[in-house]
């Protein structure tokens, strides 16, 4: 059976993990959650001070920094490790989560990481979500899906999983960064968040995650027989 390169990209809490997660499951492919990335290298910056106004003071820091995927023990999850620490949990931070869009507008980091995504696409066989993965990371790739859900939803559906881990949370703070991380990653200069030309929409506002699952599954059965072919 021929592996294709399945991307899943949109806005913020859409259910695009979520969704790359059961797709690659199912079919026995690799995920790879690109924000994991670019979270891991937001924390990094913070931690050690880095001032990311300056070009040099990135260049360095991207050096210092090396990213793995590596099992979790759950099926089909895997862990983010920064310089051999799982810091799966810390990226998911509000911390992070305030600063990592300013991050990845800049052009060096976004470079160094579109390099690592590519490679992991070589051999096939990957579903990637992210912002740039359809238009830029995997321009050709064979199944491209745009995930969208009315804000209202998304803010609520990001708003209860975050509340689980802190109950200190508000629907506010919720809200705001995640208009902030739209706002910048659909109109910085390098990659912004757009759909690709050739990619199909997947609207879930009234969708379960199972209905959601069986039509992209649909699609991508349809397309891997269709290139049997
Ligand atoms: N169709 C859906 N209906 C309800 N909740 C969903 C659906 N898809 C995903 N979720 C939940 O919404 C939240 C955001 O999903 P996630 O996959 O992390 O989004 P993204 O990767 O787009 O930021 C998660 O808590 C996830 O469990
Ligand atoms: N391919 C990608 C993936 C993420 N990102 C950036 O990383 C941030 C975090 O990505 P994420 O996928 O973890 O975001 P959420 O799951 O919180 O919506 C995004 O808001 C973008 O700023 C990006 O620029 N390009």
């Amino acid at each position: 059976m021929r592996k294709i390169i399945i991307t899943i990209d949109g806005f913020s809490s859409c259910g695009k993990s979520t969704l790359a997660r059961e797709l690659a499951s199912e079919l026995n492919y690799v995920f790879i959650d690109s924000g994991a990335m670019y979270r891991a290298i937001t924390l990094y910056f913070l931690r050690h001070h880095i001032n990311w106004e300056k070009t040099k003071a990135v260049e360095k820091a991207l050096s210092e920094i090396n990213l793995e995927f590596q099992p979790s023990g759950e099926p089909g999850k895997s862990d983010m490790y920064l310089n051999d620490e799982n810091v799966e949990l810390l990226i998911r931070d509000m911390l992070v989560s305030e600063n990592v869009s300013a991050i990845a507008a800049i052009k060096e980091v976004r470079e160094f990481a579109v390099e690592q995504q590519q490679k992991m696409g070589k051999r096939k066989g990957l579903v990637m979500d992210g912002r740039d993965i359809g238009t830029t990371v995997f321009p050709r790739a064979e199944l491209k899906i745009f995930v969208t859900a009315d804000p209202a939803v998304r803010v609520e559906r990001r708003f209860k999983e975050l509340y689980e881990k802190n109950p200190k949370i508000t629907i506010e703070e919720v809200k705001s960064n995640l208009e902030m991380r739209d706002y910048i990653d659909s109109n910085r200069e390098v990659s912004p968040l757009r759909k690709a030309d050739d990619a199909v929409v997947l609207d879930n506002t009234n969708l379960t995650r199972k209905e959601q699952f069986e039509k992209a599954l649909e699609w991508a059965n349809n397309k891997i027989a269709s290139l049997q072919s």
